[in-house]
């Protein structure tokens, strides 16, 4: 009697382990397929592209960015699909040949239209942002400087793309795109995911982004504290629900090339035979420089001076250390009217977490083969600076047959200057400067303005968070494993106690 009682209690304490296993079964069924539902599915391929074009001092770039629509308000989804390098000067030097500008953009036009497939040409917007070359121009001639930009205007219109401007960008724009670029590409302006994202996440810290072109160079970054001095160097954005207080400035002449200028200029006030003996230039290198050329920028235009003749030779003598002290008088630090300064008086915040430098940065560090490794200390660019500015120019020239004579002259003066802008005019330590990261890219992106500009012109950075799926594609697949995992085990569980219910109570027993 005792036997048969027992082994009922058992069959029906089997019985509801299987209806509980069931029901665990079906909800764990039921779980995947709506979550199933809602993540994954299929979105017809469905893409968007807009155009934009880099009119720098030097020279024209034009990107081709490509983005799938239904998803245009998500982070790191654009992306840059075509760089096309327009063929001559940067548009300011076209301002005594307007006409030129007519053929100027065709090629790099035409790839556009192969690129962009032809059904999406009305609806791919075209923007044109010119830089500090142009902002040169206008400050000499503000007519000419409206000339060129009708004349490449006229020229982008003839397309059947949605033109959508040609316009000189201000420095502080300049800086603000570049910084929104890189962090959109670095993703941080979204929250870090903890537990696969069931979690909330935490705020990430956004990198400082540096430009170095050839007329002005930019410095943007979310500093410790926002201070009320200089509210011209604050932007305030409101960025995927999140507020950020940003300090940039542009430092216009002291781009690359016009800081040459400036210290041409600087150096042949002060010789009467009409030779410039020039540390930042290789033993052996000479040059010949017309000095009404050498005054046609507004940038050395302060040190301008009746001498007593028209060109000058320019004798390479190659001496880092001499170099850098004559780049520092670039500097002026002898003034400053607020806490604290960059140079010729304008306002700094101390310089505050990772920084992303491109542009000519990357370009001149890429020479110096010093970019292969991550950190770099300053100790490490002196030490290479000393090396290579001291290297004779017919060596140097036999070395690197294939660089361009102009920039590889200038490669010494180039990397004095970057030194000496991080270091005195920034105020980079020993420390803070290896939190600089020398890049041209993130993932296939360009670094620069560009994208960030197109991002804010398309609407494509919310001030809010977009509502999203509330599990990521990666927790998905991880939530469906587990589940099937479950699945599978109670499934196993079931069978062996239905099978086999004393053995099972044995074993619990
Ligand atoms: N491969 C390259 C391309 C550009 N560059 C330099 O990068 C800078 C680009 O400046 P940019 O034309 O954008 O001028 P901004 O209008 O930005 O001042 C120039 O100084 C070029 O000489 C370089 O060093 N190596
Ligand atoms: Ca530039």
């Amino acid at each position: 009697m005792e036997g048969t009682k027992d082994s009922n209690v058992k069959r029906f304490c089997s019985q509801h382990i299987l209806v509980i296993l069931g029901f665990s079964s079906v909800i764990a069924v039921t779980a995947l397929i709506a979550v199933g539902l809602s993540q994954n599915k299929p979105l017809p391929e469905n893409f968007k592209y807009g155009i934009v074009l880099d009119a720098g001092s030097t020279h024209t770039n034009l990107y081709i960015y490509k983005w799938p629509a239904e998803k245009k308000n998500n982070t790191g989804v654009v992306q840059e699909v075509e760089e096309c390098k327009v063929k001559g000067p940067g548009v300011a030097k076209y301002s005594n040949k307007l006409h030129a500008l007519e053929t100027y953009l065709i090629a790099c036009m035409e790839r556009c239209k192969n690129v962009v497939p032809r059904s999406l040409h009305p609806e791919t917007p075209v923007y044109l942002g010119a830089t500090a070359g142009m902002r040169l121009l206008r400050m000499q001639n503000e007519h000419l400087a409206h000339s060129v930009l009708d004349e490449v205007a006229k020229s982008l219109s003839e397309y059947s793309f949605d033109f959508q401007g040609a316009r000189i960008l201000s420095g502080q724009e300049e800086g603000a795109y570049g910084w929104i670029t890189i962090n959109y590409l670095l993703g941080k302006f979204v929250e870090k995911s903890k537990w696969l994202g069931l979690m909330a996440g935490e705020r990430q810290s956004t990198f400082g982004a540096m430009d170095l072109g050839g007329a002005s160079t930019q410095i943007t970054f979310a500093p410790e504290s926002h201070t009320a001095e200089s509210p011209d160097n604050f932007i305030n954005f409101r960025l995927y629900g999140k507020d950020y207080s940003v300090y940039t400035h542009s430092f216009l002449c002291y781009g690359k090339d016009e800081a040459l200028q400036q210290k041409l200029a600087k150096d042949i006030e002060v010789s009467s035979n009409g030779i410039l003996k020039d540390p930042c230039f290789h033993l052996g290198y000479a040059k010949l420089v017309n000095v009404s050329k050498l005054y046609t920028s507004p940038c050395a235009k302060r040190y301008e001076k009746t001498l007593p003749f028209d060109e000058f030779q320019i004798q390479g003598t190659g001496n880092y250390q001499q170099c850098r002290q004559s780049v520092l008088e670039l500097f002026n630090t002898s003034y400053c009217p607020y806490s604290q300064c960059a140079f010729n008086g304008i306002f700094l915040p101390p310089v505050k977490g990772n920084f992303g430098a491109f542009s000519a940065f990357y370009f001149v560090m890429q020479f110096l083969n010093l970019t292969s490794t991550k950190v770099i200390s300053q100790e490490m660019m002196s030490e290479t600076m000393r090396k290579y500015c001291s290297r004779p120019w017919q060596e140097v020239r036999t070395s690197f047959p294939e660089v361009h004579e102009k920039f590889l002259s200038e490669y010494c003066f180039a990397g004095t200057y970057i030194l000496s802008l991080l270091l005195q005019g920034y105020h980079f330590t020993d420390s803070s400067f290896k939190d600089i990261e020398f890049m041209r890219e993130i993932e296939g992106n360009s670094a620069g303005w560009t994208l960030g500009y197109m991002l804010n012109l398309t609407n494509m950075i919310p001030a809010e968070q977009p509502v999203t799926a509330p599990l990521s594609h990666s927790t998905y697949v991880f939530l469906m494993v587990l589940f099937s995992l479950i699945l599978a085990v109670a499934l196993i569980i079931g069978l062996v106690v239905f099978k086999n219910p004393s053995y099972f109570w044995k074993e619990m027993v």
